[in-house]
């Protein structure tokens, strides 16, 4: 029977959309926040699919906590991009990753799974 163990973690980071409606956004900062997705088949003795503190260790290792996206990397950071990014990131450590959301303010965000 699987479960979903989910784990939400915040980081602070600035961006612009490099085009927005045709030309870039002002560059601006948020608090945002991702949340994990992933798919357990089958508990551990103690009752755990995967360990929420191992998780989050690895997405301290991945967030982009108080940089500038756009000086680190090579695409137009908006939500649905970073979801991406961070979708590949956890999967090489997590095959059974089903989604990630990304939210860049309490009211707007977007999310990336694979069909
Ligand atoms: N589909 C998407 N739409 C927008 C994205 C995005 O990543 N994907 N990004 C933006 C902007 O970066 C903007 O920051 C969005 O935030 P907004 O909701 O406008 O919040 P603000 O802080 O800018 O506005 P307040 O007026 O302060 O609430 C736009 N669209
Ligand atoms: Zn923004």
């Amino acid at each position: 029977m699987p479960y979903i163990v989910r784990v939400k973690q915040k980081f602070n980071a600035a961006h612009f959309l490099t085009d927005y409606h045709g030309k870039p956004e002002p560059l601006h900062g948020h608090t945002w926040m991702v949340e994990l997705y992933i798919k357990a088949d089958k508990l551990d003795n103690g009752g755990m699919g995967y360990d929420f503190l191992e998780i989050k260790d690895l997405l301290k290792e991945i967030l982009p906590d108080y940089k500038c996206m756009n000086d680190i990397y090579d695409f137009s950071p908006s939500a649905e991009n970073v979801a991406k990014y961070i979708y590949d990131q956890v999967k090489k450590k997590y095959p059974t990753l089903v989604k990630v959301v990304v939210w860049e303010t309490e009211e707007g965000g977007a999310e990336y799974y694979e069909e």
